[in-house]
Order: C-alpha cells, then structure tokens, then sequence
C-alpha cells in the first residue's frame, strides 16, 4: 500500500489536461514493459473532463489504443446507450475516437441479465478474474468521501471478498450501480484520485488527514505501488 501524494494544479481546466498528459505517458511506460496497458475509467464531471482533454491532446496516439483493456471502478445500472452512462459517457467524449478494442463494459440493465444489477456485478467480478493488474486506475471523489459507488458506511465499501457489487440506493442519483470495491482497487499499481472544487476541500482534507474508509471511502483508495491525490487549489484548500 503506497503513501498518498498530492498534486495541485491551478484550476480544473489545468487539472484535466495534466492528468490527461501524465495519462499517456503512464499508458506508453506500460506498454513499453508489457506490451500492453490496463485503464480503469471513472464517471463525473472531472473524469469525463480528463476524457475529452485526452481526446484533443497532440501526443494521444503515442499510445497504443488498441493495446489497452478499458474497464470501469463503477457504473450506472442504466440501458445501454442512456446519456448518463459512465460508458455512454465515455464514448462520446474519447472511446469512439480512438482505435480501441479492448474495452469492458458493465452490462446495461436492458442487457444479458435484464435490471439486476447483483447479475451484472457478478459478471463483471468474472470479467475480472483473474484480477488484472491495472496499470492506472482512475476515481472520483464526492463532497462526502465516495469514490467509485462506494459511500460511506455503506454495505459496498465493508465489501472484502467480492470484487464487483451491486448498490442500490445511492445518495448520487442514479440509485443503482454496479461498482468495483476497495480490494479491487488496491490491486491497482497507481491509483488516481482527482476533483476540484471547494465543495471537495473538506473530504480530500479528512481522507488525507487518516480518515477510516468507512467514513471516507476515499481515503481507502491506494495503489500498490503509488496513490495520487490530483487536486486544483480549491479541492486542496483544507490541506
Ligand atoms: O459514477 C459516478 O458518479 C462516479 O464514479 C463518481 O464516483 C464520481 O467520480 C464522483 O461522484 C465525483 O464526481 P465529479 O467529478 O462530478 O465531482
């Protein structure tokens, strides 16, 4: 488990494309060692904002797109092609530019399983086994400290052994999702966790000060081998 570090940059319109930049050359060392490269995405605002810098940056093609498996740390439980899909999400703003295909979707609620979400999460947890070892693993940070679908205190984030789950009743609408857990996280070699704004500040600060996973499920998100914390000013100003 690797000691967080943190990062600031001026705003978020910074923050994205430096992520996005510090993304493909996390992406082209990968690939240089193994050939390949593994990429967890996250939904909101600050990742899909990563996705569409990325999309326009000049040295995007640098990596192999289509030696990357994609996956998500979480996902709406939504019907395919619904607008606030994660994947629909990121599709529109960077995977239908670029020649992946590799990527790993959870099943929308109109797919394989119909609307059960506990079916979904666990052909997603047999996607994942064996458990790649993701090369970057990037998240998302809520006001009150989820990151994935994991909020705080609830059953998701006690979750030990199974490495995908369904959540129902999610204080962020939609209200149920399929979401990776802490012990998938954490086999990650980098874990990324990136926000901004003000509104951000007092969760980044109590996950950074040593706050329990269970109140800040954030502060439960590391990397094998690095946990970072990106950050613009406001989200860093309780620091
Ligand atoms: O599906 C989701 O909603 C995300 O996975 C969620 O964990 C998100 O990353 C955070 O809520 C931060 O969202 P913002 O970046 O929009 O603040």
């Amino acid at each position: 488990m690797s000691r967080p570090e943190v990062l600031v940059h001026r705003d978020g319109d910074l923050l994205a494309a430096a992520v996005a930049a510090r993304l493909i050359t996390a992406l082209v060392d990968a690939q240089r060692v193994r050939g390949v490269a593994s990429l967890v995405l996250t939904g909101g605002r600050t990742g899909t904002a990563v996705l569409e810098r990325l999309r326009g940056a000049s040295a995007r093609d640098a990596v192999d797109w289509s030696r990357v498996d994609v996956y998500w740390g979480d996902e709406r439980f939504l019907p395919a092609g619904h607008p606030d899909r994660n994947e629909t999400q990121a599709r529109a703003a960077f995977l239908d530019h670029v020649p992946v295909s590799r990527v790993h979707a959870v099943e929308p609620s109109d797919g394989r399983f119909g609307d059960d979400p506990d079916a979904a999460a666990a052909a997603y947890a047999a996607v994942l086994d064996p458990m790649p070892e993701f090369d970057v693993f990037l998240l998302g940070v809520g006001e009150e400290g989820h990151t994935a679908s994991l909020f705080p205190s609830s059953p998701a984030v006690l979750e030990r052994e199974r490495t995908a789950v369904a959540v129902r009743d999610c204080p962020k609408p939609p209200p149920t999702r399929v979401s990776l857990t802490l012990p998938a996280i954490r086999r990650a070699r980098e874990v990324w966790l990136m926000t901004t704004g003000e509104a951000k500040a007092e969760a980044v600060a109590a996950a950074l000060a040593g706050a329990s996973e269970v109140d800040i499920p954030a502060a439960g998100a590391t990397g094998t081998g690095r946990t970072l914390w990106l950050l613009d000013t406001a989200a860093a100003a309780d620091l």
